[in-house]
């Protein structure tokens, strides 16, 4: 697999090493990865394998004990003026929203990060109502958050991180507890931010999700990127995937349990894919 060249990484742990204090542990152990600027990825890895501190460090809320943490291939300044710029640069939207939504209303909550930004009072006004707009959550945004299902909330969270239009998006689980239809509509929501230039990077434990939506794999295991490249790259070692402990995505269960003569050109990686690489004439 090739792995990312920095030139083409946005953010990029180099020799990265971390632990919690009070812990013996390291939760990073020379971590090196490089985020691909641009591109859709999915970090994923087990419980503990250091997704979210990788996530900390990004935004500086970490620093590394050892190694350097690059943005756009400098060194990342943790100067109170520097973190700040940084914050509105790089989006980071928690796993948990109780964790990131602050105030009372989806509309103070997003208004919230704009104030802290800088932004004068009508800018204030105009960013939120778009963005919650864009969110379709404007018939909420005076709603009390508390009254909100757990995947309006995850949104409300998602849009206070997106009104500073962030040119890197991160996501930690962000589909986790949603339902099918929140997923689908979360993805859907990600897949038309990407397209409008945003990187982003998600991580997360669901190698189905992984495999149909990144363009760009990383696995990590115990603080280090064990593995990176293209989904097809990635999971075509099924071994290291089953001896890593994680799934092979749904599909390409299927995929390899067909007769070989009908597993012909590159594995699918939709149902509708699926559906016309199987649907051929049985000779
Ligand atoms: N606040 C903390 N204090 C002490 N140890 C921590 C803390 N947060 C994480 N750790 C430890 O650091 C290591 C990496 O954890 P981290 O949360 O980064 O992993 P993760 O891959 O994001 O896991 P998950 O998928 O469960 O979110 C684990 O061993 C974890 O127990």
């Amino acid at each position: 697999m090739n792995p990312i060249n920095s030139a083409y990484s946005i953010m990029e742990a180099k020799g990265v090493s971390f632990g919690y204090p009070g812990t013996d542990k390291k939760a990073l152990r020379e971590l090196n990865l490089c985020l691909p600027k641009g591109k859709k990825t999915a970090i994923c890895g087990h419980n503990g394998s250091g997704k979210s501190t990788f996530f900390l460090h990004a935004i500086g809320i970490h620093r590394p004990s050892s190694g350097q943490m690059l943005w756009r291939g400098s060194a990342l300044s943790y100067r109170p003026n520097d973190l700040k710029t940084l914050r509105q640069q790089i989006g980071l939207v928690f796993q948990d929203p109780e964790q990131q939504l602050i105030l009372n209303t989806p509309y103070e909550d997003v208004t919230f990060g704009l104030r802290n930004a800088g932004m004068s009072e009508p800018n204030i006004r105009l960013r939120a109502g778009n963005t919650l707009d864009a969110m379709g959550l404007a018939s909420v945004a005076d709603t009390p958050i508390h009254h909100l299902s757990l995947g309006l909330k995850k949104r409300v969270a998602l849009a206070g991180v997106l009104a500073l239009e962030p040119e890197l998006l991160l996501l930690d689980e962000p589909t986790a507890y949603l339902d099918r239809a929140s997923e689908r509509q979360l993805v859907d929501e990600l897949n038309r931010i990407h397209a409008s230039g945003v990187t982003v990077a998600m991580a997360t434990h669901d190698m189905n999700l992984a495999y149909a939506w990144a363009d760009w794999i990383l696995v990590m295991e115990q603080g280090q990127c064990v593995m990176q490249g293209t989904p097809q790259q990635v999971f075509e070692d099924r071994d290291a995937i089953v001896s890593l402990g994680l799934e092979l995505p749904m599909l390409l269960e299927l995929w390899y349990a067909l007769p070989e003569f009908l597993r012909e050109g590159t594995p699918p990686r939709s149902v509708e894919h699926f559906k016309q690489l199987v649907k051929k004439p049985i000779r």
